[in-house]
This record gives structure tokens, sequence and C-alpha cells, in this order.
């Protein structure tokens, strides 16, 4: 049988995003590829199943993919679909990430039932993430206000906010674009207040490093400008040994064959927030992350993030 007539099973979590998420590979690898067989398998991970407590603790964010990974060893799926900004540095050997779709809006939003933007709100105001990041930076911004913990995927927490829990939640803006909710963003926060996560708005697609035939059919998905964005980023974020869960931003652009990236890492209460940023050739991009890392580390990023694990 030909690599062209496969039946690849996309091994995904079941949130409605992760849904979107492996659907949109579906149907993409079905458009480049069309006599493929392409199926689903959506699983519950441990990190679904824990919902109380906070991630840091229970072992990060691997826990949403050790399953589907082990599905991928024992040959009942073929490949995994991820947000970017959701898997760790470090894969397990065997595997590796063979295509990066092309980015969604890479901002956060700030949604609100209340106020249009996030200057508006009135002092003391409630504002709901669980994000280091974000509270680093919001904190900063707008230091009058409260931060109060928010987990569940997308469709929990605008659940939250619209029970009148919070005045404002902050969300990536491309999980309200995927899931069909753009008009849930009242406000894009540019990049000067928040900073993006890592591979924020990007999809990539995990296989095992041993498929030749599949890793060469994915290629196909493969967005060479949204990768070597990401490899920017991810660079910055593995050189500050940035794991899960941490306050680190990193936003990465291309301008025809120029690349520059810009990091940031803060203390969670807004305090002290330090920033880089390197541009250069876009072939370097993973030279240019670990340049942003090298500047940050010299401005004192591994005393903040030490403190955290203290
Ligand atoms: N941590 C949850 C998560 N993982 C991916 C997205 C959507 C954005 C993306 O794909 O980068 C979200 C929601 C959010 O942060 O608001």
């Amino acid at each position: 049988m030909s690599a062209e007539n496969r039946t690849i099973r996309i091994a995904t979590r079941k949130s409605a995003l992760a849904m979107w998420q492996a659907e949109y590979v579906q149907s993409q690898l079905l458009r480049h590829h069309p006599h493929l067989t392409v199926e689903l398998l959506p699983m519950s991970t441990q990190g679904d199943k824990i919902l109380d407590t906070p991630l840091a603790k229970i072992g990060g964010k691997g826990l949403f993919i050790k399953e589907l990974e082990i599905a991928m060893l024992e040959g009942r799926a073929d490949i995994a679909v991820h947000s970017m900004k959701d898997i760790p540095v470090e894969f397990p050997h065997a595997f590796g990430l063979h295509a990066i779709c092309p980015r969604e809006n890479p901002f956060d939003a700030f949604v609100s039932n209340s106020v249009t933007q996030l200057d508006d709100l009135p002092h003391g105001a409630v504002v709901g993430t669980s994000s280091l990041r974000r509270q680093s930076q919001i904190r900063k911004y707008r230091p009058d206000l409260t931060i109060r913990d928010l987990r569940g995927n997308v469709n929990t927490r605008l659940a939250k906010l619209d029970n009148g829990d919070y005045d404002a939640i902050i969300l990536a803006a491309a999980g309200l674009i995927r899931l069909g909710m753009p008009q849930r963003i009242v406000q894009q926060l540019p990049a000067d207040i928040s900073l993006p996560a890592v591979g924020q708005g990007a999809v990539g697609i995990e296989c095992r490093n041993d498929d030749d035939e599949l890793i060469a059919l994915l290629q196909a998905l493969n967005d060479p400008q949204t990768h070597l964005r990401v490899s920017a980023e991810r660079a910055m974020n593995a050189r500050l040994e940035g794991g899960c869960q941490v306050p680190i931003g990193s936003f990465a652009t291309l301008d025809g064959d120029t690349l520059t990236i810009t990091g940031m890492v803060g203390k969670p209460d807004g305090t002290k927030l330090i920033y880089a940023s390197a541009t250069g050739k876009a072939h370097r991009a993973e030279g240019l992350g670990i340049e942003v890392a090298e500047a940050l580390l010299a401005q004192g990023a591994k005393e903040i993030l030490q403190a955290l694990y203290e």
C-alpha cells in the first residue's frame, strides 16, 4: 500500500478547541492528500481529569500529551495535534514536531461584558486568569486591579465570566476565533501590554521520528514562516529552561527574511518585568531566540524564575 493511501489516526484531547484543531488537521491532510483516510481518536488525558490542583503540582503541561504519545507508541494513533503554547520545550526522544500550521491571531484578548477596554475597568475590578504571564503583565499595567484564578477550557472560562464571577477575563484571541466566537474579543491586547506566550496561536503536529513516510506527508501542512517564528520563541524558552506555567512571554515577527523576537520575564506580582529583543536573518531563528534569552538572563531572569520554584 502506498503512503498516499494510508489511514492516519489523529489522537486528540476532547475539549472543543482540541477537537477543532484535530478536525482542521484532518481537513488539511485530506485537501493535500485526497486518497488518505483520516480518523480522529478523542482521548481524556490526566491533565483534563485533574481540574482542582494547580498544574505545576501534578506534573505540568506534559500531562496533557502523555496519553496521546502512549497511543502513538502502541500503534493506536499516528499523529497528535497540539496548541504549540501548551507543549513542553522538550519532547520524549522518540517523538518530534514535524509540521507547524499557519498561525492564527497570536495576541491575548480582553473579554468583558461590562467595559470595552482594559483601561475602562474601575479600580479594584476582578480580572480572571491563571496564567502567570498574563497576571504579571496586567498587574504591571493596572496595579489597582484584583487578579483571580481562572481555570478550565475556553467555554468554562467564558461561563464563569457570564456568571458574574469576574469583571473581565483574558484569553487567547486564537481560541475564541477558532471556536467561532470572535465577537467575544472586546479588545486585542497589544504586545507591549501583554506579550503573547511562546507559540500562541500556532498548531503543531507531533509524530514518531521513525515514521519517515508520514513525516513526508505532513510537510504539505507546514507553514515555513510560522515554523521560523515559533522556533525562535521556543529556543528562547528552552535557554531560559522555562517549563510549564512560567511568567515568560515571547513573540517573533518576520518581515521578508528579517526576524525580530521580543522576550519578557516578569514577577507574577507585576513589580519587575524585564524585556529584550533581537533582530537578524530568519535562518538564524533559534540563535536569535537564544540571544534574547541571554540578554534576559543578564538582566536577572534566572532570579525571577528561581523565586517561583521556592
Ligand atoms: N492554555 C489553554 C489554551 N491553549 C491554547 C489556547 C488557545 C490559543 C492557542 O492556540 O495558542 C488556549 C486558551 C487560552 O489561553 O486562552
